[in-house]
């Protein structure tokens, strides 16, 4: 384990920012964490706390140190049953010139005369005193595991956190990228939490041919554990420079200002429809029949991050007149959501699950409070929210997927959120219900602001969910005919009949009065819809 700390002139702090690196050394013992490693790792960490330093962590590592007292293996012998190696040991033991070779407390033995000579039964390797086991071999190894594993989570908490995963990330490798949350992973870099060779021993046969099977990009990235992959190493440091460019030199302070590349006074030239669009170009401007259309953001300042998981919600980085920010969008295009068949059981498929625009899903609602709390926590990003959501997806099995879980947690976000929080519904958007309820500036008053376009609609329900409850059919019959004149003519008509007791010209009216109210029905139906749009 080797740390820094480290000082870069970046355009957004000319004179010097300072950040600590702290990376695996994949040259000594595989990477593994020993106790020693372990340590190490955790003052590094509790350094950049005390400073509220960005912390950068660069793993390639094999998890936990599985250690042996190499020393021993030459001298072990066994005493076989009966002297039959086929019907097993007895007991391991030492002869007497070997045992009194390791120092004191390396091995725990009991004597056992045989021939005249006396042997040293093991009972237990400690391993202490010998040079193979300094830095542990067992379970000190796991502790030591559990300590950087707490002091990962406190990073999150109180500075930026990123990891970058450039090689394999092994059993507490994986977890400390978890832990400090932000992840960018190298394309030959899988997280995972054993190697997939000892995966077939469990299983009994070859399922697993890579590592990258298990925790490859093409798990991390559907899964929401990795927010950007790159192609190699040059790729990765440029990646964390950009990502730190939105971020503060310390946790204390404001992100960083640059003097943005176009005019801070300018038009946004792309219209959001009210047909589905694809959120990035209102959010970075896009490309045209007839030429260019600006977006919201600063020219090229808009940075996604989590682009595969949860697609239902767009999450990134923006300048905004130079100023850093946390984006949120909604996705107006109905996409999928693959589930890979699993190699372990043959019986299984991959399963596509489409996902419709607008609509908040349990990966979509969990991603929304991830990208806030990754904001808040070591980037005091201000948040723009693009609201445009009809509402929860609330079928059985996004119930059962919990959806009402990381929707609130969506509040739980933005309850602590420290920074300035806009919302605003744009052109042709619409917010209704729960999606509402769940970003409404009464969450954080302090911080939160809404605002909605001229061309948007807010409400509880759509309008045709409130016909169904507040404007049902016997109401639409009074407003039929009260307002259809060829109805009002056929009540006068049916008043006068029933007067001169003629039953068969009655009976005509009725048929035509029904005749007439199916017709005008479809009529008043959109016109009862206009009133719960405009209510
Ligand atoms: C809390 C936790 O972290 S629990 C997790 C504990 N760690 C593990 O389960 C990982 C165990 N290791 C493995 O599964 C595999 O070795 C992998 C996936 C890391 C790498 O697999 P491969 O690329 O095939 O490499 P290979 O298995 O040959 O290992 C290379 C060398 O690293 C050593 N090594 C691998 N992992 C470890 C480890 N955790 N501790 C110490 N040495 C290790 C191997 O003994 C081997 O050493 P050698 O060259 O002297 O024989």
């Amino acid at each position: 384990m080797i740390a820094w700390r480290c000082t870069l002139c970046s355009p957004e702090y000319p004179a010097g920012r300072d950040m600590v690196l702290i990376a695996n050394d994949v040259t000594h013992k595989a990477g593994s964490f020993g106790v020693d490693e372990d340590i190490l790792f955790q003052k590094a960490s509790e350094y950049a706390r005390e400073r509220g330093l960005p912390r950068i962590h660069i793993a390639c590592n094999s998890g936990a140190r599985v250690g042996l007292a190499e020393e021993l293996k030459p001298f072990i012998k066994a005493k076989w049953t009966k002297d039959d190696p086929s019907k097993g040991f007895d007991y391991l033991y030492l002869e007497e010139d070997a045992f009194k070779s390791f120092p004191e407390g390396a091995i725990e033995a009991h004597q056992e005369e045989v021939a005249g000579k006396t042997r040293y039964v093991i009972d237990s390797i400690v391993g202490a005193g010998l040079k193979s086991t300094q830095g542990g071999i067992g379970v000190e190894n796991l502790r030591g595991s559990g300590l950087i594993a707490g002091e990962t989570s406190k990073a999150y908490n109180e500075v930026f956190t990123l990891s970058y995963v450039t090689g394999r990330s092994v059993g507490i490798g994986a977890y400390l990228n978890r832990l400090g949350q932000r992840v960018i992973q190298m394309v030959n870099g899988p997280m995972i939490l054993t190697g997939f060779s000892a995966l077939n021993k469990l299983l009994g046969k070859n399922v697993y041919s890579s590592q990258d099977q298990l925790g490859g990009p093409q798990v991390m990235v559907p899964n929401g554990i990795t927010h950007q992959v790159v192609n190699d190493d040059t790729e990765g440091v440029g990646a964390i420079l950009d990502w730190l460019s939105y971020v503060p030199k310390d946790a204390y302070c404001t992100p960083p200002i640059i003097d943005p590349v176009d005019s801070i006074s300018r038009d946004v030239t792309f219209t959001p429809s009210k047909t589905p669009y694809d959120p990035r170009h209102m959010l970075a401007g896009t490309q045209s029949e007839g030429g260019k259309l600006t977006g919201f953001f600063d020219e090229g300042s808009f940075k996604e991050y989590l682009p595969g998981w949860g697609k239902s919600v767009v999450v990134g980085r923006a300048k905004l007149g130079g100023v850093p920010m946390g984006v949120i969008a909604v996705e107006t295009r109905s996409m999928d959501r693959k589930i890979p068949a699993d190699p372990a059981n043959p019986e299984s498929q991959e399963v596509v699950e489409p996902q419709a625009g607008q609509v908040w899903f349990p990966d979509s609602a969990f991603k929304t409070a991830t990208a806030i709390r990754d904001f808040n926590r070591g980037e005091n990003l201000p948040l723009m929210i693009f609201a445009n959501w009809r509402g929860f997806s609330g079928g059985t099995r996004d119930m059962y997927q919990e959806v009402l879980k990381f929707g609130a947690q969506i509040v739980d976000a933005l309850v602590e959120y420290k920074s300035p929080v806009f919302v605003y519904i744009p052109p042709g958007g619409e917010l209704r219900g729960g999606s509402w309820v769940v970003i409404d500036p009464t969450i954080n008053p302090e911080q939160m602001e809404m605002y909605a376009d001229v061309e948007s609609r807010g409400g509880i329900l759509e309008p045709p969910g409130i016909v169904e409850v507040k404007f049902r059919a016997a109401q639409q019959k009074e407003m039929m005919h009260r307002l259809d004149p060829d109805l009002r003519k056929l009540d006068a008509m049916l008043e006068e009949s029933s007067s001169s007791e003629v039953g068969s010209v009655a009976a005509d009216v009725e048929a035509q009065i029904k005749a007439r109210e199916e017709q005008a029905g479809a009529l008043v139906h959109s016109d009862r819809l206009r009133v719960c749009r405009l209510a």
